[in-house]
């Protein structure tokens, strides 16, 4: 049995605690809306985020940081990319007055917008410098009403230590999820974080009104933005995107009604302002947030990205979609394969 803090007590947080403590784990949430963890406390659901389920009756829930990381042995970073650097600051506090020295894992999917980092990189940065060894990220295709329901799922476990990556996958992967371990702690980050962008496109694709051609176009000139953005900028290895955290993740993420980035794609795509999608999805919408970074990257290292670049347009540049697409149809030819 491990002891385990889950930090974010949203949908991802709320089914992968579960899951863990349904693996016969330990696990407190930590979460910083008071009802979300009273609820979870009393009852055992989280009826905003995962309506009609029920979460392992051994999970607890607390709003106090150092209750949640009171002998944790791994603590387990799922909130939003915006939150991570604030809570990971509240985490080194506690972890300096305690001494312990906790297996860092991140399920949270994005690159923070200014420093252009990823998760990991800001878990090192404000917790364990110099030791990124002790941090693994978990990403591939997977959602969390699929993993509620017990639907068969495989993700990628990826870090710069080996054992630290097995670890992981020994803790986390049961007889409905399969984790497979992989080196390459950035790539693994990328693929998961910029697919998100892909998929807001995916979703204004089709709420414009295109079919398949479209859709599997996007998809396949999206993987190619994300392998040119991941190998030039951030020295991740080519081969991590025709895998979980790549192809895997972009496939479910622009093609599933449970996709946060597709859906709101899509009613911009049907006219919707960000402002309007963002209130109402009542969940984090990370492409929205990430599309920055990428936007200042792009630009700034002069790496081609046009889907990403266009969708930072029409997010934040009051550009106007079918302008947009046309604009990219009619861009000068090029060869297929040019990282
Ligand atoms: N929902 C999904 O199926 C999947 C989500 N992810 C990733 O996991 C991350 C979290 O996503 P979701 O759980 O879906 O988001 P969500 O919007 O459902 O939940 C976010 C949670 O973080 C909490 N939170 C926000 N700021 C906080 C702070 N300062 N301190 C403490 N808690 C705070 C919120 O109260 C909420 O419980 C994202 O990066 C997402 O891309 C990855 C794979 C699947
Ligand atoms: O990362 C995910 C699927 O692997 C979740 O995607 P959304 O945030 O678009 O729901």
């Amino acid at each position: 049995m491990t002891k385990i803090a889950v930090l974010g007590n949203g949908s991802w947080g709320s089914v992968l605690g579960s899951m863990l403590a349904d693996n016969g784990n330990d696990v407190t949430f930590y979460g910083n809306i008071e009802s979300v963890n009273e609820e979870i406390n009393a009852k055992h659901t989280n009826s905003h985020y995962m309506k009609d389920w029920k979460l392992n009756e051994t999970t607890k829930a607390t709003g106090n940081l150092e209750e949640a990381l009171d002998g944790a042995e791994l603590v387990l970073f799922v909130l939003p990319t915006k939150a991570v650097r604030i809570v990971a600051k509240q985490v080194r506090k506690v972890l300096d007055k305690t001494g312990n020295k906790p297996l860092l894992v991140t399920a949270t999917k994005g690159i923070e917008p200014g420093t252009k980092k990823l998760i990991s990189e800001i878990l090192t940065e404000e917790i364990y410098p110099n030791d990124q060894d002790k941090i693994v990220a978990i990403s591939g295709p997977s959602h969390a009403e699929n993993v509620a329901q017990k639907d068969l799922t495989a993700i990628a476990c990826a870090s710069t230590d080996e054992e630290n990556a097995k670890k992981v996958q020994k803790i986390f992967s049961n007889d409905y999820v399969r984790f497979y371990t992989n080196d390459d702690l950035i790539g693994v980050e990328v693929g998961g974080a910029v697919k998100n962008v892909i998929a807001i496109a995916a979703g204004i694709l089709v709420g414009q009104g295109y079919g398949d051609d479209a859709k599997a176009a996007l998809m396949t000139r999206g993987l190619a933005e994300i392998t040119r953005l991941g190998v030039n900028y951030f020295n991740a290895k080519p081969m991590t995107f025709s895998g979980l955290s790549g192809i895997g993740d972009l496939i479910v993420t622009c093609t599933s009604v449970n996709s946060r980035n597709w859906r709101a794609g899509k009613q911009i795509g049907e006219g919707k302002t960000l402002d309007y999608v963002l209130k109402n999805m009542g969940q984090v919408v990370e492409g929205a947030t990430t599309v920055k970074a990428v936007h200042e990257l792009s630009e700034e290292k002069h790496i081609d990205m046009p889907i990403s670049e266009a969708i930072y347009r029409v997010l934040y540049e009051n550009a106007d979609v079918a302008t947009e697409i046309k604009k990219m149809m009619g861009r000068a030819p090029k060869p297929e394969i040019s990282l």
